[in-house]
């Protein structure tokens, strides 16, 4: 895993001259409505460019996360789906529904069932390394080929290719300095639990943060986001009490935020630094979304991974989940 993740800049090049050379043909259509499909490190990616797109596409986009698709999806639909292996079993069923719902398909994946059908069914694919054989490091990969997707769909103009390319030289630029920073933020969540805050915007990015510390550091984690935690769980920071000493509370900044949300952010402060064992801040770099979220992931990342290293866990295996799918597989 540390060298996936020490390669994601490659990843991200690499990638980039993927969606270049791809011989994706859609049919010219105006659509009404998008859905991405993908499960866990995939399906973060959709969350990924529903937040990226939300100020540039005017139709409504939705992340799907589960076997059923929506009862809007029709022939006016761009369905893309999203999936590491090809084999994931909400994501295959959610493309047999599109497909009999007569929606628009294409897919990111690196083979498996997901590839068969695209053949069988004459759908775009854009095709991704697979040697890794570990979908949540391959981000760089479906983030990247799904943007050239809806390039290639012509609902996303091609700014975003100036994006990826200063995201690289972003990343390039902060490569040791974001080590240094990630090995200190691992320190502070060793033995805690660490609690994530984000303005609404950057919710899918400490989502993913979540989710690589639990299945690479083999940590429990949560998240919410600013507004909506002033409105609920900011009350409950009263119990239990002998929680909170365990816990460290991560805000994660962006010049993104809206001003309110920045208000609130210092505002609630002082509940959390009266009651957390910390509360540390992490603010995003870079001008646009995509350096900002693609260096905040980056540094995520690192900061899994070492923190595997101080719970003395193997980042690379997921024993839980391979369980609960070996149990699903009985059935
Ligand atoms: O990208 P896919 O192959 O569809 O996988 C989606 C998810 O499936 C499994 O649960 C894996 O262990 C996860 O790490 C992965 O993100």
């Amino acid at each position: 895993m540390k060298q996936l993740v020490e390669g994601f800049i490659q990843q991200l090049q690499h990638a980039t001259e993927i969606g270049e050379k791809a011989t994706v043909n859609f049919a010219p259509k105006k659509y009404s409505n998008i859905v991405i499909a993908g499960m866990g490190g995939s399906g973060i990616g959709g969350n990924l460019i529903q937040a990226y797109v939300s100020d540039k596409i005017e139709m409504p986009l939705v992340v799907n996360k589960g076997y059923d698709i929506p009862a809007f999806v029709g022939p006016d639909t761009l369905f893309i789906a999203s999936s590491f292996s090809g084999n994931t079993e909400e994501t295959l069923s959610g493309i047999r529904e599109a497909l009999a719902k007569g929606a628009t398909l294409a897919c990111v994946t690196s083979g498996g069932e997901v590839l068969r059908l695209s053949k069988e069914n004459n759908f775009p694919h854009i095709i991704i390394p697979g040697d890794s054989e570990q979908p949540r490091a391959c981000l760089g990969y479906s983030v990247v080929e799904m943007l050239y997707l809806l390039h290639y769909a012509g609902v996303l103009n091609v700014t975003f290719k100036t994006e990826l390319a200063q995201t690289i030289a972003l990343l390039e630029e902060q490569q040791s300095s974001m080590k240094v920073e990630a090995s200190a933020l691992a320190n502070a969540f060793k033995g805690k639990l660490p609690i994530l805050y984000a303005g609404v915007q950057f919710e899918p990015i400490a989502v993913r943060f979540q989710q690589q510390i639990n299945e690479n550091s083999k940590q429990l984690s949560h998240v919410n986001t600013f507004p909506e935690m002033n409105h609920n769980e900011i009350v409950g920071w009263l119990h239990p009490e002998p929680l909170f000493e365990m816990i460290t509370v991560l805000y994660i900044r962006s010049a993104y935020d809206h001003e309110r949300i920045r208000l609130r952010m210092d505002v609630s402060k002082k509940i959390f630094e009266s009651k957390a064992g910390k509360v540390l801040e992490v603010q995003a770099q870079g001008s646009t979304f995509l350096e900002q979220a693609f260096s905040l992931i980056h540094i995520f990342d690192w900061v899994t991974v070492y923190l595997a290293e101080l719970n003395n866990v193997s980042p690379n295996t997921i024993e839980n989940i391979n369980y609960v799918k070996g149990e699903l597989a009985k059935v």
